[in-house]
């Protein structure tokens, strides 16, 4: 079903926009007040920008606009093949043109697609896919359905930036688009019903402390059975202290606090993960104000008894409980583990994929970069009394890839690296000198459809074929997604 033609050379990973390569910008000068075009909005950028053209020819993209749409633009950033603008005037509204459920879309970075209807989010989102895999020169003619949550209350970990104004006021929010501005937010309508509810509660707490320059930021997070509260205190502050245990004991949740200087040292292993390489680097260390809490996922899984899984902070947790629990299903449901199946889950994590792997029968052994975390997946693993092994290599390194697929030969592998994608470990399985039928199936989840396209074009030049793509909605009212492809060896 997935034509392999002839392949354009492969793209580095991703930018955010979808487009081709960063190029030098000038701030437009005067842009609000001159550059007014009329255009009419041709196709979505990746990121959900409306892409027209001008009359010379020259692409334009605009925020918030959408096919179809007749916009007059404000052109805010020149580059020498496009520029970026945003619409000064809507002169007329496409269908899948809705209300933004949000009071700060717009301003707020944390969204992109909220002017979108939530169907035509998700066919944007299944376009992109097709594309990308067109670009590295696959045409996919199968189906692509999309695994989503009945809620768009779905996001269960949020880091809220705090900062202090020129007139004083407390600032709680995240960073508005392509800037390190924050926006100030009062509500915010994807996290879990259970953050949306600390948001006034942390506003009215930041507004009582002394020292609110002090707190970088706040890092919340709802597990099934409690939420946490961690607040980066830059500078430690006892008077204040008090009133975040206050707060604490208001609301019922766990807090922990991170006070002081950053440290210099790096998680090399967190290069890849921007996001947690922020959320941890150098951070000092967590203290909790009581006991600590213990942080626990659980995935309850058809024809499978609930899987507890136990967590730190600073782990990896998929956002989306109820999209995460349809994603494992989805992979169950396509490799079907046989008894005594031996399966390889690479970029592990503290085990969201091997634990259910190993109930429903399979041999696993998982494979994580960061060590804490191959004890968490060891741990969580005999909890359960599972027969999965733990090992900690660098799957970006060549010879730790080939050592481990000549070590341990697989039925199967399920792959679920960050957004850098798997190239080493797909171009050693395109090589594997296994017999066909032989050599594993593959279960790729991916948050970045470029790098899927990318490695899924070097399995298919090793004769792999692609039998099933699926998207999942993890992250509704951005542009960011997950997608799923099952690779079948040559027959
Ligand atoms: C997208 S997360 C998936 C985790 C897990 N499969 C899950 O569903 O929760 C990617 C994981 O890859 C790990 N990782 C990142 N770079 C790595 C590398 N170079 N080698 C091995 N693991 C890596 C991260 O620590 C993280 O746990």
């Amino acid at each position: 079903m997935a034509m392999l033609g002839k392949r354009r050379p492969p793209r580095p990973a991703s930018n955010k926009s979808g487009l081709a390569r960063q190029e030098s910008a000038k701030q437009a000068p005067n842009a609000e007040t001159t550059s007014d075009q009329v255009l009419t909005i041709e196709r979505l950028a990746h990121d959900g920008r409306g892409v027209g053209h001008l009359p010379s020819g020259k692409a334009v993209f605009v925020d918030q606009a959408l096919p179809g749409e007749r916009v007059e633009i404000a052109t805010h950033m020149t580059r020498k093949r496009f520029d970026e603008a945003h619409i000064r005037e809507r002169l007329s509204a496409a269908p899948e043109r809705v209300t933004p459920p949000c009071p700060h879309f717009g301003h707020c970075g944390g969204c992109d697609l909220q002017h979108m209807s939530v169907p035509a989010q998700r066919e944007h989102k299944r376009e992109v896919v097709r594309e990308l895999l067109f670009r590295q020169g696959i045409s996919w003619q199968g189906s692509l359905d999309t695994l989503k949550s009945d809620s768009d209350a779905y996001r269960r970990r949020a880091r809220l930036g705090v900062n202090v104004d020129r007139e004083g006021r407390v600032l709680m929010g995240f960073r508005a688009q392509r800037s390190h501005r924050l926006v100030d937010i009062a509500s915010c309508c994807v996290l879990v019903p259970e953050l949306q509810a600390l948001i006034t509660p942390l506003r009215d707490v930041l507004g009582s402390l002394k020292s609110p320059r002090d707190v970088g930021h706040i890092e919340l997070l709802a597990t099934p059975d409690t939420c946490v509260v961690i607040v980066r205190q830059l500078k430690e502050q006892p008077q204040d202290a008090d009133r975040w245990h206050a707060f604490a004991n208001e609301q019922g949740v766990a807090l922990g606090m991170r006070s002081g200087r950053d440290s210099a040292e790096r998680d090399s292993i967190n290069r890849d993960n921007p996001e947690r390489a922020k959320s941890q680097a150098g951070s000092p260390e967590l203290h909790w104000v009581g006991a600590p809490p213990v942080l626990n996922d659980i995935l309850t899984l058809p024809g499978c008894e609930s899987l507890t899984l136990e967590f730190s902070p600073g782990d990896f947790l998929q956002v989306n409980a109820d999209v995460n629990q349809q994603m494992v299903a989805q992979v169950i449901q396509w490799l079907a583990p046989q008894k005594g199946q031996q399966l390889l889950d690479l970029y592990a994590g503290m085990g969201n994929f091997s634990l259910p792997m190993a109930a429903a029968g399979a041999k696993v052994h998982a494979v994580e970069g960061s060590p804490a975390m191959v004890a968490r997946l060891v741990a969580n693993a005999h909890r359960h009394q599972l027969p999965v092994n733990g090992q900690q290599a660098d799957l970006n390194s060549r010879e730790s890839v080939n050592a481990l697929l000549k070590e341990i030969p697989a039925d199967a592998v399920i792959l679920d690296p960050p957004r850098g994608g798997a190239e080493s470990v797909c171009q050693a399985l395109a090589k594997i000198s296994a017999k066909p039928h032989q050599r594993p199936r593959i279960a790729y989840v991916s948050c970045d459809p470029a790098t899927l396209a990318r490695d899924a074009a070097h399995l298919m030049h090793g004769g792999y074929r692609i039998a099933r793509v699926v998207a999942a909605d993890m992250f509704v009212h951005t542009a960011h997604m997950e997608t799923l492809m099952l690779l079948e060896p040559p027959a």
